[in-house]
């Protein structure tokens, strides 16, 4: 099995609802989030590749455009979690690069929360 990746970046704020009032993260505040797409197949294509990275433009843009310097709460129909995220960016992403079977979501240099596709 050979296995890709590649990170994208976007700053934004949320709110983390369902916690107690005396938690920070129930006030709004922002991140420098860190998107990490991780791609993986059994065979590679006639170059040697899983697949281009230059063909994953469609997940930078997508970020530029719905999520760059947005209120993540006004975006997402769930709380945005860092593992809500990384699942709803998989849900996304997937359609066009079915390679995909794993997405990571850092909030911070220290968290990570990783969504991962069962059975891929
Ligand atoms: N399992 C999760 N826990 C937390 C999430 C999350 O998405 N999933 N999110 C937050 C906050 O939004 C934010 O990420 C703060 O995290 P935290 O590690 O507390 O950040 P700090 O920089 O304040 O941490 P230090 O310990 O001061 O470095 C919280 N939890
Ligand atoms: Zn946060």
């Amino acid at each position: 099995m050979y296995k890709i990746s590649k990170q994208f970046a976007f700053s934004a704020s949320h709110i983390l609802e369902g916690l107690s009032g005396d938690h920070p993260c129930s006030r709004m505040h922002g991140h420098n989030y860190i998107i990490t797409v991780h791609l993986k197949s059994a065979e590679l294509n006639e170059v040697g590749f899983v697949k281009d990275y230059r063909e994953l433009s469609f997940i930078k843009k997508y970020i530029d455009d719905v999520l760059d310097h947005r209120h993540l709460n006004d975006i997402f129909d769930v709380n945005p979690t860092a593992e809500n995220i990384a699942r709803k960016l998989y849900e996304i992403f997937v359609k066009q690069a079915p390679q995909i079977y794993a997405v990571e979501v850092s909030e911070t240099p220290k968290t990570t929360a990783i969504y991962e596709a069962d059975g891929k």
